[in-house]
């Protein structure tokens, strides 16, 4: 099948048409016309490269009641996505071939989006001895990103074994930074609303010390870090410094410290936490006002490198309950790209700028980290048809239910968000027509 997308404004420019033909963008200009394609009519919509989400929880294997690699490919491409690397805290935990290679193949065989696996780096998520990195890199799923997401790799000479290790295949090390000794107990952000509550306090300082040790440690061996779910203005002044040196951004390749922030730190605060309602407990925690500007300010000036959903789905008795009992984690992927419009609509982007940062940060950075080659690239001829078509003049009503997951642990439901996925084609196949699943 060929496509005719016309008048779409590609990042945010001047209308053109695109014919989509073999998998590929195949024409790019004004009054074209294709005899046999299928018209999609883009008058108004902005066309933007494939969003790509660097942090996503599938729960397949093991937790196939909160989500499947099924139903989050279809919430991945309703929100935009043509590729998504799905974390490894499974049950059991990615951190063989063989459990890779099943995610990597389930999500080719449901063939929404790419399901790119992130593999362990410790076995079983225990922090003790390496996982089989090498194989896991050698495997057909091609591993390039590796996490204990979940956990914190706190063992420093463990942290500094994994990131030598990865050297020899490209690979970069994905660390949830939390000092596991300052947040024993922890509820919620460390400040005024916990001592309020009486809930106990996640501070600031347990993310921030790890990212200054980690920043540190990568460099000493000369390897790349990602820093997932990045929450606290400290932590983005010490990444903002870190990047400052010549290390961090010089050499072959996308800089070797990058970052991310979630779409729910760049909108929410710990303010929420009063309702004691756990759809607003998370790890990171929300966490202050100020956190969230230093967060916005980021994402713009490009400290921060994406966004990552971190889309965490919870079954019911999980999330309604009470909030101490509660597991931390809120879905993100249908709503990803109407949350960071939202937080970005203050910052003062002329349009132009607006969908190139959008497309910087939800597509090009993060295809580049994962080493997703046939991501991240700006739709024009001979590039590989990953893309995305968005009413930015749309406004909706997040509806209650949880969407296409499985769950329904949706902490946006009833805000009203700007943006609105018109389509989205994986490869120039349609995997959202009209803003409706095709499969
Ligand atoms: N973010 C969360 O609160 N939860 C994640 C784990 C994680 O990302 O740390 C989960 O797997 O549920
Ligand atoms: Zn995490
Ligand atoms: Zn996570």
């Amino acid at each position: 099948m060929s496509y005719l997308i016309r008048g779409a404004r590609i990042v945010g420019g001047d209308p053109v048409d695109l014919l989509l033909r073999d998998g590929t963008v195949a024409e790019v200009g004004t009054g074209l016309s294709a005899a046999g394609a299928t018209v999609v009519d883009a008058d108004g919509l902005v066309v933007l490269p494939g969003l790509v989400d660097l942090h996503t929880h599938l729960r397949e294997p093991g937790r196939e009641d909160a989500e499947t690699i099924a139903t989050g490919s279809r919430a991945a491409a309703l929100g935009g996505f043509t590729a998504v690397c799905a974390m490894a805290n499974t049950d059991p935990v990615a951190d063989t071939a063989a459990l890779v290679e099943q995610v990597w193949r389930i999500g080719r065989d449901v063939g929404l989006v790419d399901v790119q696996p992130i593999g362990a780096v410790s076995v079983g998520l225990a922090g003790e001895r390496l996982a089989a990195l090498g194989d896991m890199a050698d495997s057909a799923a091609a591993v390039r990103i590796f996490s204990d997401d979940g956990i914190c790799v706190h063992d420093p000479l463990l942290m500094r074994r994994a990131l030598e290790y990865v050297r020899a295949f490209d690979g970069v090390i994905a660390q949830h930074a939390e000092e596991p000794r300052l947040t024993q107990g922890a509820q919620m952000h460390e400040g005024d609303v916990s001592a309020r509550l009486g809930l106990g306090g996640w501070p600031a300082v347990a993310e921030e010390s790890i990212i200054a040790r980690d920043v540190r440690l990568a460099e000493h061996v000369d390897s790349r870090l990602h820093v997932c779910h990045v929450s606290t203005a400290g932590s983005v002044e010490i990444l903002r410094a870190a990047k400052a040196r010549p290390w961090a951004s010089s050499g072959p390749g996308p800089a070797r410290i990058t970052a991310e922030v979630t779409p729910h730190h760049l909108l929410l605060t710990h303010e929420l936490a009063a309702t004691y309602d756990p759809l607003y407990k998370v790890n990171p925690p929300l966490r202050a006002d100020t956190d969230v500007a230093a967060l916005r300010q980021a994402l713009v000036d490009g400290t921060i490198d994406i966004v990552a959903t971190d889309h965490a789905p919870h079954v019911a008795h999980d999330k309604e309950c009470e909030w101490a009992h509660a597991r931390p984690g809120m879905l993100g992927l249908e709503t990803a790209l109407s949350v960071t419009l939202s937080a970005l609509r203050d910052a003062g982007l002329d349009d132009r700028r607006l969908w190139d940062v959008i497309a910087a940060r939800m597509s090009r950075a993060p295809a580049r980290i994962a080493r997703l080659d046939g991501h991240g690239r700006d739709p024009a001829v001979g590039v590989s048809a990953n893309l995305t078509l968005v009413d930015p003049a749309a406004t909706r009503v997040i509806a209650a239910d949880g969407g296409a997951s499985r769950s329904r642990n949706n902490p946006y439901a009833g805000l009203s968000l700007p943006g609105r996925i018109v389509a989205t084609f994986l490869r120039g196949e349609p995997t959202v027509i009209d803003g409706k699943a095709c499969r």
